[in-house]
């Protein structure tokens, strides 16, 4: 038996003297006294076989604003959380065909799948030690022994009303939280000017690659290429257009990664470094060669250039091959050797670093294309 509204006394507004659920140094969640009056009203679940007794708490709950829904066993409790989604469950013991036990432990198994918690209260008659103690262990966390006072049971949601406040707050917190997470490492791996990966990812993704050459048995190609006589550019057309130049030749680099695990990379200053994967040599130089192409038929002008009216690159070109063993260190020197070899020839130019000293032979329109 609950007691009745008529032996209800509440304390007046204000004559509650809990201290505050939290101190405010939990950043960005407070249960501060105007939060309290804007508690949330709660979707609760009522459990129990007796029809008066579920009438009972549906007025008294709804008459405290709160969405009530019925259940009046086990099976139909589940039916109900699982569509309801209630926010509280008030769970009586004995009940006939699955008792409250049951219905708890499935519960939580429900919230196991879900990642969630919903507070369960048993509401019973047995009042032994033992009882309150399979209740707790089944997933319960309160009991309350009947007849419950009504004052009590309400006690009893409005510190529910306070956790589901927070979990709410503390759920937009680790909400921002991820986010921040997510923007904070998509920043260390980007490079801020051009929206190409950084030094560092290209650094962990050529160690990968590396090693994927050995355990796949597929080349991989590396090609580094520097802006050509970009200290004129900047000192002709200003800083600003030479950061505007590197965004653009980024842009034709990204359009120039056609598969979906070549990587262009921000190397350095006006330098930048292309990871081509299961690429052979030819195929690496046959892309140097379609990438010089594309620049040469784009407006974009150099006219501090001495080499072309237009921006061109020098590029150095390597591949690991399965047969052969190579730190990413030793790639990248590889690479900046060669690249070194296309300035010294005159610019605008690609250069292989694998071509003599691997004894590779190209064909006649490789080789043609080869500058
Ligand atoms: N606008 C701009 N310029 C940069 C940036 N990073 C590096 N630079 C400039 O790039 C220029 C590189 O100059 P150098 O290393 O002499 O190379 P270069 O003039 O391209 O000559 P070569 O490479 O030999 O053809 C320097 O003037 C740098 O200030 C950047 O983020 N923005």
């Amino acid at each position: 038996m609950f007691d009745l509204p008529a032996r209800e006394s509440l304390p007046p507004q204000g004559a509650c003297a809990e201290p505050p659920l939290h101190p405010s140094e939990t950043a960005g969640v407070s249960a501060s006294p105007s939060a309290e009056a804007a508690l949330p009203s709660l979707r609760v679940l009522v459990v129990d076989d007796q029809a008066s007794l579920r009438a009972l708490l549906k007025a008294q709950l709804s008459a405290a604003g709160h969405e009530v829904t019925l259940a009046d066993g086990g099976a139909q409790a589940l039916d109900a959380f699982k569509r309801y989604r209630p926010d509280v469950v008030l769970l009586d013991v004995h009940m006939p065909v699955h008792d409250g036990y049951w219905v708890a432990a499935r519960l939580r198994e429900i919230e196991q799948e879900r990642g969630a918690w919903t507070p369960i209260i048993f509401l019973s008659a047995l009042g032994q030690d033992h009882d309150l103690q399979k209740g707790i262990a089944c997933g319960g966390d309160d009991y309350l022994i009947k007849p419950v006072s009504l004052v009590v049971l309400k006690s009893k949601l409005r510190a529910m009303q306070r956790i589901r406040l927070l979990q709410g707050q503390l759920l937009t917190v680790s909400d921002e939280l991820r986010r921040s997470n997510a923007k904070l490492l998509r920043l260390s791996m980007e490079d801020g000017l051009t929206g190409l990966v950084n030094r560092r990812t290209l650094d962990e993704r050529l160690r990968h690659e590396v090693l994927e050459v050995q355990r796949t048995g597929r080349p991989l190609s590396l090609l580094l290429c520097d802006i050509d006589h970009f200290k004129n550019y900047n000192d002709t057309l200003g800083h600003q257009a030479g950061d505007e130049c590197l965004r653009q030749v980024a842009r034709y680099l990204l359009t120039s990664c056609l598969r979906p695990n070549d990587l262009a990379a921000r190397y350095g200053g006006e330098e930048f470094a292309l990871v081509l994967p299961n690429t052979p040599h030819g195929g690496a130089l046959a892309w140097a060669h379609a990438l010089r192409k594309t620049l040469a038929d784009t407006p974009l002008e150099h006219p501090a250039s001495p080499v072309a009216p237009h921006v061109t690159l020098s590029c150095g070109v390597t591949t690991l091959r399965a047969d052969q063993s190579a730190s990413p260190e030793l790639l990248l020197q590889r690479a900046d050797e060669a690249l070194y070899h296309a300035k010294e020839l005159g610019r605008n130019r690609y250069y292989s670093a694998d071509l003599q000293r691997d004894g590779l032979t190209l064909g006649e329109q490789e080789l043609a294309r080869f500058d």
